[in-house]
């Protein structure tokens, strides 16, 4: 009997045969996972948005095809695992093993050297190895001698994801307790992290001043309820507060500075590819001389910083939790860089902004706190203020003909920048494991932070209605419905 062959598995090879037949016409380096590099090896991704689309589509072709030739309890088995993937990254990442194995160039080293340096059984870091070497993490030369390869060199203490991943952490530990929470009947006035990191050894009024840094109002939730930004501030947790900042640097490594800013100093890129800087925040050389940038929970000021070095005629304002600003020691280095400690539920300070900037603050947020927030933004602001946030805009899965637009609020309105392009049949319309990030981020608010979610667009709409800013448009980084957008609204 002659089988016959699911017409979705041929139209999959095609995208991938097609894809990488383009993909060799754009000019753009082909990805080698041998090569070591540098994280952002994938320049592609960056620089040339046609090889960026192509990518994303080769590779979701090529997941797509290993979930309909896995076995399915294989595939179930492996993702119930997760939790020891991120054990065996952690294991390499605190062993310092892609340092060693950088030291040791391309022939590698044998476990009993790595082991000779960092002192861990070489048994155990054998079997950690080989696992991830499995997983394309790591390279196995010859029984016992690993090297680096393209994605282990992300590991690179010489780069800020190494604090990325070591804010895995608290995360994984809290998901970890995701069901324990969700069944817990204190749910949903607590989170994993507060199942993680008890509170009640602490006494209730000392917690209740903690959530009240953050809070106005006294029935902001109960005490125990405490958020990571609690969390990071007390005293004892002093190293997780300095990691979390420097992962929040570190984000800026993954986000494409593309995101940040448009035009003409990217002189490199433009003149070579006159459309990648269609993929920006904001036409920042627009704003006049010596407008005001008001950085609001702008951490340790890591977009500022970035900023101000392009845009010296601007003026920038970090303002964040005194603790977070203290610990941005760089910012006192430039004269159109203040930091300033504001606590934003609390009326902004600032009634001369220009734009009021917002990266990764909202998702950390319930509606109801998000609304309040851009509330007293929206009180402080000038007519010709605009307000950007620099958020994940979540996609669906399914195919949705453009209908999440951000037009719920307002019939017949299409916000410009709002729909992401959709992946080619039969991918999923998200790209579907290429764009795993944004479902990660959101799983990781659930997880960290009290009721808060990263977003549709149409749930931004809402925010922005509800706190009298109008959403006008999104200046989306194409292709990428994975990553953080800016999302640009006007005063109403
Ligand atoms: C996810 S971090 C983002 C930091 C920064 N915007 C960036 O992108 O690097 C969120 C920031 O919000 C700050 N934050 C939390 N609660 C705050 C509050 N009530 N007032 C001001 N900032 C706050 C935190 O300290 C933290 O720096």
């Amino acid at each position: 009997m002659i089988a016959i062959s699911n017409p979705e598995v041929h139209q999959l090879l095609d995208l991938i045969t097609d894809g990488i037949a383009a993909f060799d016409k754009t000019g753009a380096l082909s990805p080698n996972l041998n090569d070591t590099s540098g994280y952002m090896s994938s320049d592609f991704g960056k620089n040339n948005e046609q090889a960026k689309h192509l990518s994303a589509v080769i590779a979701a072709a090529a997941l797509q095809l290993a979930a309909i030739f896995q076995p399915p309890q294989n595939l179930l088995l492996n993702l119930a695992s997760g939790a020891y993937k991120t054990a065996a990254l952690r294991v390499c990442l605190e062993g310092n093993v892609t340092e060693i194995l950088r030291e040791a160039g391309p022939k590698g080293a044998h476990v009993r050297e790595i082991s000779a340096i960092n002192g861990l059984d070489p048994k155990i870091l054998a079997r950690f190895l080989r696992y991830l070497a499995t997983l394309h993490i790591y390279r196995e030369l010859s029984p016992g001698v690993f090297a680096n390869n393209r994605v282990s060199a992300v590991m690179d203490t010489g780069k800020d994801v190494k604090e990325l991943f070591d804010s895995t952490d608290e995360v994984c530990k809290a998901a970890m307790l995701s069901w324990e929470t969700i069944t817990d009947p204190a749910y949903p006035a607590i989170t994993p992290l507060n199942k993680t990191f008890p509170t009640s050894n602490r006494r209730a009024s000392e917690n209740h001043e903690l959530h009240e840094q953050n809070h106005e109002e006294e029935d902001a939730g109960p005490p125990d309820a405490v958020t990571i930004f609690d969390l990071l501030q007390r005293p004892e947790e002093a190293a997780r507060h300095r990691r979390f900042a420097v992962a929040m640097e570190g984000m800026s490594g993954v986000q494409p500075l593309e995101c940040l800013s448009r035009g003409k100093s990217y002189s490199f890129y433009n003149s070579f590819r006159p459309r990648i800087t269609a993929i920006t925040a904001y036409e920042w050389e627009s704003l006049p001389e010596k407008a005001v940038v008001v950085d609001v929970g702008g951490g340790v000021g890591t977009i500022s910083l970035e900023l101000t070095k392009r845009y010296p005629k601007l003026n920038f304002v970090v303002q964040d939790l005194s603790g977070f600003v203290e610990k941005g020691s760089e910012l006192a280095s430039y004269n159109r860089l203040a930091a300033a400690a504001h606590n934003f539920f609390k009326p902004q300070p600032r009634k001369d902004a220009s734009i009021y900037l917002l990266r990764h603050v909202v998702h950390n947020w319930s509606d109801e706190d998000s609304i309040k927030i851009l509330t007293r933004l929206r009180e402080a602001a000038r007519e010709d203020t605009k307000l950007i946030l620099l958020e994940i805009i979540m996609p669906y899965a399914c195919r949705t003909s453009n209908a999440d637009t951000g037009a719920s609020l307002d019939p017949g309105t299409v916000i410009p920048g709002a729909s992401a392009g959709e992946a080619p049949v039969p991918l999923l319309a998200n790209f579907g494991a290429v764009n795993e990030f944004a479902y990660l981020m959101d799983i990781t608010m659930f997880a960290l932070c009290k009721d808060s979610s990263e977003r549709t667009i149409d749930q931004f709409a809402v925010l922005f209605q509800k706190s009298g800013w109008k959403l006008t448009r999104v200046n989306r980084l194409a292709e990428d419905a994975g990553m953080w957008q800016a999302i640009e609204g006007v005063p109403v």
